[in-house]
């Protein structure tokens, strides 16, 4: 099986207000396709009349939510004319107060792109220089560094994206070809100049949910190829402890009409060559952690869909406040920065996720245990005869991959349930989305590190079981895929350090190498 290569393409995901997939912010954020602005005068012409329509509102002396007026609850402070213009700058460096990890330069892309969507839909107000300034950083990979923490995800991500606002103008600092600079000796460099906010484009920029949106689209990624790869894992591991197929009958999952459910129950069929599954001798009605592997890996299944729906709305929607209707030249105030519905995604594909770690790590205890495995060695260890007595086998990879799933499990409280009202009460109901999109990356990384482990113990068991029965054989893609695993982990026979190995098959699984039931 060879290794599936990175999608690289010329074509550009093109900015103009229609809509975008999740796949196409993944795409950017691993610099897969180019990012464009449309050059269409049509959609240039839109993004610029609302600009326009602002400038002359303002020179009719129009009041205008956080363009002569305070911020947030300082609504009632009116800003002097001569001040108008500094306040975008004020607002984005009283927001310079992020704390925590940064923001990787794939999860930075993903933002940039996020922004850049939102803002092309023409309902923000902002001048063209400032989608096209987006687009540079973007074009020439100049990453703000954006610190994770610090968004109540309700007035939008305001904090982390005042980072992005600021490199905008040249202030604070970029990641650019592998190192942190000041953004204004890179945009120097590169010969952009510095961009000057016009009225409301602080509050364009910032006041939205693109942090955690972008996480989002990555995060939904990460899960739907974790719900393959379990399915698979699931398939290798009933085959190595001589489980049954006929728990996935096709008539049997007719009977309850989850369609991702059935597609589990599809793929572990397909995987398991077993039309007509023989009947186990040994056992006539596996534990659930085999059983009920299509109920639970098909709750993620199912709800893969339904995410992709509300993360994709987000995304192609314009989020920040107060909105500006170019044609019927209104001011809309409202909360469009209320990221309630990303909040929900992630707080639900965190819990599904972390019920797929749960599911694998039963598995693996069944597997490497000689009372549930049907025939196999203590641990999985293929030393025989004297030196058996030392081998240990995937003992300690199944202690780790405990210690992964409880760390994940205990990451699924729901972030959306912890709103507090904040900034004298103006944001009294706040959505906690981003605190969520980042709960559900961590879950997720902890539960391919699982899904690798479980790659090991795949080879390990598979192997093991068919020199103990020559007819246990998988169907074509399964035996493809554990002839892979072979070439990429020797047989555990001696103990070794297997971190590296470890470390090897979780970038193969980010990198989503292995083709899994593609259509
Ligand atoms: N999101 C707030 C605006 C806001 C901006 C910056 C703040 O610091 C606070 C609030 C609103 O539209 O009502």
């Amino acid at each position: 099986m060879s290794p599936r290569s990175p999608q690289l393409s010329d074509t550009p995901v093109r900015f103009d207000g229609t809509r975008l997939t999740l796949e196409d912010v993944g795409a950017l954020s691993r610099r897969e396709r180019p990012a464009e602005l449309s050059p269409a005068p049509a959609f240039r012409q839109r993004i610029a009349k609302g600009a326009a329509f602002l400038d002359r509102l303002l020179a009719e002396d129009g009041v205008i939510y956080g363009v002569t007026t305070g911020y947030g609850d300082s609504v009632t402070v009116s800003i002097p004319p001569a001040l108008v213009a500094e306040l975008p700058h004020h607002l984005y460096t009283y927001h310079g107060i992020g704390a925590g990890r940064f923001l990787t330069p794939e999860e930075t892309r993903a933002v940039l792109a996020t922004r850049l969507a939102s803002l092309s839909q023409g309902f923000s107000g902002v001048g063209v220089p400032l989608l096209t300034q987006l687009e540079l950083l973007l074009k020439h990979d100049v990453l703000p560094m954006i610190p994770a923490e610090g968004s109540v995800g309700a007035s939008g991500d305001l904090t982390p994206l005042s980072y992005v606002a600021a490199v905008l103008c040249g202030e604070r600092d970029v990641w650019h070809r592998g190192e942190r600079k000041p953004a204004a000796q890179v945009l120097k460099e590169l010969g952009i100049a510095p961009l000057k906010l016009r009225p409301k484009e602080g509050l364009a920029i910032m006041n939205g949910t693109a942090v955690m949106t972008a996480l989002a689209c990555l995060a939904w990624e990460r899960a739907e190829y974790l719900s393959r790869l379990s399915t698979r894992l699931t398939a290798f591991n009933v085959l190595a402890s001589a489980g049954n197929a006929h728990h996935f009958d096709e008539t049997l999952f007719a009977a309850k009409p989850h369609a991702g459910q059935q597609r589990v129950a599809a793929r572990l069929r397909a995987d398991l060559v077993s039309d007509r599954p023989p009947r186990n001798e040994q056992r006539l009605q596996d534990r659930y952690s085999l059983r009920c592997a299509p109920h639970v890996i098909g709750v993620l299944e199912d709800a893969l869909p339904y995410f992709r729906t509300l993360i994709e709305n987000e995304l192609n929607s314009a989020n920040d406040n107060p909105l500006i209707d170019p044609d019927g030249e209104r001011v809309l105030h409202g909360g469009h920065f209320y990221g309630g519905h990303i909040a929900f995604a992630m707080d639900g594909l965190k819990n599904a996720v972390a019920n797929v770690a749960d599911l694998l790590d039963r598995q693996l205890a069944l597997l490497v245990d000689p009372r549930f495995n049907h025939g196999l060695p203590a641990n999985l260890s293929a030393s025989t005869g004297a030196r058996a007595a030392i081998n240990h086998g995937l003992k300690a990879a199944q202690i780790s991959v405990s210690a992964w799933t409880a760390e994940a499990l205990k990451q699924t409280m729901p972030a959306s349930v912890f709103s507090r009202s904040t900034e004298c009460h103006n944001q009294d109901k706040v959505s906690m989305g981003t605190i969520a999109a980042r709960d559900c990356l961590r879950v997720l990384e902890l539960t391919e590190q699982v899904a690798a482990a479980m790659l090991i113990a795949a080879r390990q068991g598979v192997t093991l079981r068919q020199r103990l029965d020559a007819d246990a054989k998988p169907g074509p893609a399964m035996a493809a895929m554990h002839a892979d695993l072979e070439a990429r982990i020797p047989l555990l026979v001696e103990d070794r350090a297997l971190d590296g190995e470890l470390q090897g098959l979780i970038t193969a699984i980010r990198r989503r190498e292995w083709r899994l039931h593609e259509a």
